[in-house]
């Protein structure tokens, strides 16, 4: 793996006002909503929200891989902006060439079930290899030295042993382990996880987290982390984007967001989550109601129905403006939109 990447100045990943739709039989939903949010080079990005609010939708629209009956109808995601010859992944056919060559090469991505991901069929290692081979022009025997040494890397011991390994004879934490390994095949720029440590138990989530910490640290990548857990979030982001009924409620720094959350939805997301050292009497809150079915948005700002500072006659009507709330930091929500006058009464 190669030592970090040269800085070059602005971000490796930008997405633009994504829309990404499914067109059911039931009607059209509108999973991802006007999607913005970049990834600097060299950061971990992490996207936040309940379930259904568009995080993996998002993930896998970057490479391609959203299921029939969904498409992308809008925005741009543009990899690598800043260099000369920047690619709009959004227009690009997912099947392409370039897509494919991007897909696995530049940017890879881990999902939730590394079982379901690996075959039963094939040793570890010669997926592994399939993966090496697939974009670096490498010999077997060079292939197979490179698997062995990324076994070795995410942490797994005895690597040459465990290449004639089959998932079913390793353990979740063993599994996903090799899932990042054929992640890293080919040294990628921006790593895409997405929940890789949701089907883990505690301890091997946390062994995870710091494996990915650390691979981070030695090659500079970049990565865009999808979860819902508050606790990977602190200890892994630099930067947070919150969603919620797939568009970007609020964005900023790490710690900005857990110590002055501005959107009401961040502040509910927080305050349902025990804090070490807060003694054990805090009081925890629940987010009132569920998240409606992005099929049933409700006009406005899609929270209003759920928030407590929702203003009548405001909140239920127009959709709120993206207000930015600090060097780096928005907030879609009117409370911090000046021109705005808000109206009294609660909705
Ligand atoms: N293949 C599909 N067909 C129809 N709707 C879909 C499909 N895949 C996802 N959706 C819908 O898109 C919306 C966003 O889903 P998405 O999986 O991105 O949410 P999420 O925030 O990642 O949730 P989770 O944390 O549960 O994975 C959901 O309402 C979901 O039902």
């Amino acid at each position: 793996m190669s030592a970090a990447r040269p800085d070059h100045d602005g971000p490796l990943l930008e997405i633009d006002g994504l829309a990404t739709r499914f067109f059911t039989r039931e009607g059209t939903v509108r999973a991802v909503d006007g999607v913005s949010l970049s990834v600097p080079r060299g950061a971990t990005v992490c996207v936040v929200g309940e379930s259904g609010c568009g995080k993996s939708v998002t993930a896998r629209s970057v490479l391609g891989l959203v299921d029939e009956p969904g498409r992308i109808v809008g925005g741009r995601i543009l990899w690598r902006p800043g260099d000369g010859d920047p690619v709009d992944l959004a227009a690009l056919d997912p099947n392409s060439e370039r897509m494919r060559r991007i897909r696995g090469g530049e940017i890879s991505m881990v999902f939730q079930e590394p079982m379901a991901s690996l075959s039963p069929m094939h040793t570890v290692g010669s997926q592994l290899v399939e993966a090496i081979r697939l974009h670096l022009p490498l010999g077997r025997a060079e292939a197979h030295d490179r698997a062995v040494d990324l076994l070795r890397r995410v942490g797994i011991p005895r690597p040459e042993e465990r290449m004639d390994a089959y998932s079913f004879q390793l353990s979740g934490g063993m599994c996903q382990r090799v899932m990042i390994a054929i992640a890293l095949a080919c040294d990628p720029a921006l790593l895409i996880a997405d929940e890789p440590t949701t089907a883990l138990d505690v301890t091997t989530q946390a062994r995870i987290i710091d494996l990915l910490r650390d691979l981070q640290a030695q090659s500079g990548m970049s990565m865009l982390f999808i979860t819902h857990d508050l606790g990977v979030v602190a200890e892994i982001a630099d930067e947070v984007v919150v969603m919620y009924l797939g568009t970007v409620v609020e964005r900023g720094g790490v710690d900005e967001i857990f110590h002055d959350p501005k959107h009401p939805y961040t502040r509910a997301l927080l305050g349902s989550v025990p804090r070490m050292g807060a003694g054990s009497r805090q009081r925890l809150t629940t987010i009132r109601g569920t998240v409606p079915h992005p099929s049933d948005r409700p006009a406005g700002c899609p929270f209003h129905p759920r928030c407590d500072a929702a203003v009548a006659g405001v909140c239920d009507r127009s959709d709120p403006p993206d207000v930015p709330v600090g060097p780096g930091r928005t907030a879609r929500c009117v409370l911090y939109d000046e021109a705005a006058v808000p109206a009294s009464g609660v909705v």
